[in-house]
């Protein structure tokens, strides 16, 4: 931001750095930034939940790698791929942008064979290439160790693409990596996080073109 209205007042006539712009970028940043990493983590509790020995297997790995008496910080992402590997899952698991967003074309234009007219709508279906068994064995389950290889170091796949791919990826990848691995590590650094049996069960709600999970409570018991 600092940046940008540096360049609006080095150069009060461009047409590109204007405060209309400026209050657009700002209010997409917020869209796109928020509700995601947010929506991401509620998955994540919900599934730490139900899967605590997943949840133990990462508290052993913050309890190893960065101890009780610090809070994690992203130079310890390296050295925890089995976190890594959870969050990556995760994401795969969770497909909270199922649809991608709205994309068009300004030609006509093929692809595969396949004619697209001019200013078509275009989705991308990322939901149903996360959950493509031919790249995912079993891809209802939340297995973490799909991203892990025989010596536990994180593997890349090309099926995974959470973010999107190409020009038009998202523009926060660095930084939703950075957010999703402290406030995950934080959480479960401090706390077991657990619930009633009525809770216990998973409930999926589509909401536009987000996946969500309905609202649940935890229960936090402080890690001593
Ligand atoms: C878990 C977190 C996030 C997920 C899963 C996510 C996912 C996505 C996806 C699927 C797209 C569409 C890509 C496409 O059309 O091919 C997108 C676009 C975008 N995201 Fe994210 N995002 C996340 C966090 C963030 C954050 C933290 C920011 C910025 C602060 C951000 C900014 C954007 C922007 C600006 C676009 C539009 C890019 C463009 O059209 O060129 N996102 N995101």
């Amino acid at each position: 931001m600092d940046v940008y209205l540096k360049v609006m007042r080095q150069d009060n006539s461009s047409e590109s750095f204007t405060l209309e712009h400026l209050r657009s970028i700002s209010s997409n940043m917020i869209f796109a930034g928020t509700d995601t990493v947010s929506n991401t983590l509620y998955w994540g509790m919900k599934l730490m939940i139900l899967h605590p020995e997943i949840q133990d297997r990462i508290y052993r790995e913050i309890e190893e790698v960065v101890g009780k008496e610090r809070l994690p910080s992203n130079a310890h992402r390296n050295n925890m791929p089995y976190t890594e590997a959870t969050l990556m899952e995760l994401q795969r698991f969770a497909n909270i942008v199922p649809l991608s967003i709205f994309h068009s074309n300004p030609v006509e234009t093929t692809f595969h064979g396949y004619t697209i007219p001019k200013r078509s709508i275009i989705l991308a279906n990322l939901w149903t290439v996360h959950r493509d068994p031919l790249e995912w064995p079993d891809p209802d389950k939340f297995v973490p160790s799909r991203f892990l290889d025989h010596d536990g170091k994180v593997v890349q796949k090309k099926g995974y693409i959470p973010f999107g791919i190409g020009k038009r990826a998202c523009l926060g990848i660095p930084l939703a990596k950075i957010e999703l691995f402290l406030f995950f590590t934080t959480i479960l650094q401090s706390y077991r996080i657990t619930a009633t049996p009525q809770e216990n069960e998973f409930c999926l709600n589509i909401q536009n073109t987000a996946s969500v999970v309905k609202p649940y409570k935890v229960i936090a018991i402080p890690r001593m």
